[in-house]
Formats: C-alpha cells, structure tokens, sequence
C-alpha cells in the first residue's frame, strides 16, 4: 500500500493506494490464515461489488466454488450524515450464514458489515483493510488503514501521463 496526499481546494486528503499485485498478494495472506483456523467453508458471500475480486481470489485459494452475493447500497439519511443501508439482494443460498465466509474488500465506518452480519449471524466476516471504526465488525482483515485515508483499489485508478520535474510539475 502506498501513501500520497492531494490537494483539493483548501482540503488535503490522504490516500491509500492498492495496485493488483498487492492486493493479490494480501488476498492470498488472508487465505492463508482462514485455511489456518477454519474447516473448509460451504460457501463465501461476496458483498457486491468490492467484494467479488477479493471473493474470486479467496475462492480459488480455499478450493470453494460456491460465491453467493449479498447486494447493499448505503446512502447519506435525510437528517445528514447517517448512513442507511438499502438490500438490493439477499445472500439466499446461505442461510442464516453457518458454514460461509462473509468477504468484503474494506471496512470503514462498519456500517455495511455491521448490516449484512445481522443477516448472516452464523457466518464469518473477512476483508483486507480495516479502519478502526470498522474493525470491530470483521473477524479477519490483512492491513490497517487509518481513519482518515481513503483507499483508492486498482478498479478506481487507471495510469496516466505524469510530466516531468523539470517542466516545473509539482509532486
Ligand atoms: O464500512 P462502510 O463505511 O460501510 O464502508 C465499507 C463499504 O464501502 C464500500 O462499498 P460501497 O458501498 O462504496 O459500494 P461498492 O462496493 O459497490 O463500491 C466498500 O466496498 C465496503 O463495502
Ligand atoms: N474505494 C473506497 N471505498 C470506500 N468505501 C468506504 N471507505 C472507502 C475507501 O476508503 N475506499
Ligand atoms: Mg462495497
């Protein structure tokens, strides 16, 4: 993970950055772990959609075919700032949750996982980065991330042309 700050008006904001090799690599530490201190599980529960890349990666690793996926969608309240998570689809094939692998790829405020493990109280929850509000909420991460960095994953970045130092480019 590499760190960078940017500019926005007079707003810093700090960044996390994650390229495909390193999440590959943090994914494949989780698996190690689970398959450590688990019996295979009957099936994982991706929640859509940062959970699917690391879901796929886990359920190559584990030898688990079964990906179920749980749909949330979290929203700003009317009164503000208090998120309401929406379902958009439920994870039917598991059950109360025994046997499976919730997987996301984050927690941050704990919201979405605090929402979709009261559907699946019997099941895991596993992620790769977690920020202290959220880390109460996930059984397994990889990293800690700080509260007030966002992490920008491979499928938000994309390469582009940097000028040079001597054009007098600031970095
Ligand atoms: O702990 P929280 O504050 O709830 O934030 C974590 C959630 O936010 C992101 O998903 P997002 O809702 O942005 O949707 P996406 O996965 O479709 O990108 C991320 O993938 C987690 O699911
Ligand atoms: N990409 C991304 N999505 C998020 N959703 C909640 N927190 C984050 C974060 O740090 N990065
Ligand atoms: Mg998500």
């Amino acid at each position: 993970m590499t760190g960078a700050a940017q500019t926005q008006g007079s707003q810093s904001i700090k960044y996390a950055t994650v390229t495909w090799d390193q999440l590959h690599r943090d994914a494949r530490l989780l698996a190690t772990e689970l398959m450590r201190q688990y019996r295979p599980f009957r099936g994982l529960v991706a929640i859509t959609r940062g959970g699917l890349i690391p879901a796929a990666i886990l359920g190559r690793e584990l030898g688990c075919r079964l990906i179920e996926t749980v749909s949330v969608v979290s929203y700003e309240g009317e009164e503000g700032t208090q998120q309401a998570p929406k379902l958009l689809k439920a994870a039917e094939a598991a059950g109360d949750g025994e046997g499976f692998l919730i997987v996301d790829d984050l927690v941050d405020s704990g919201v979405t996982a605090r929402y979709v493990r009261e559907m699946l109280p019997k099941a895991v929850f596993a992620c790769l980065y977690a920020k202290p509000d959220g880390r109460p909420y996930t059984d397994h991460y990889v990293t800690e991330v700080a509260q007030d960095t966002w992490v920008l994953f491979p499928w938000d970045m994309a390469p582009q042309f940097v000028p040079p130092l001597s054009r007098g480019s600031v970095v």
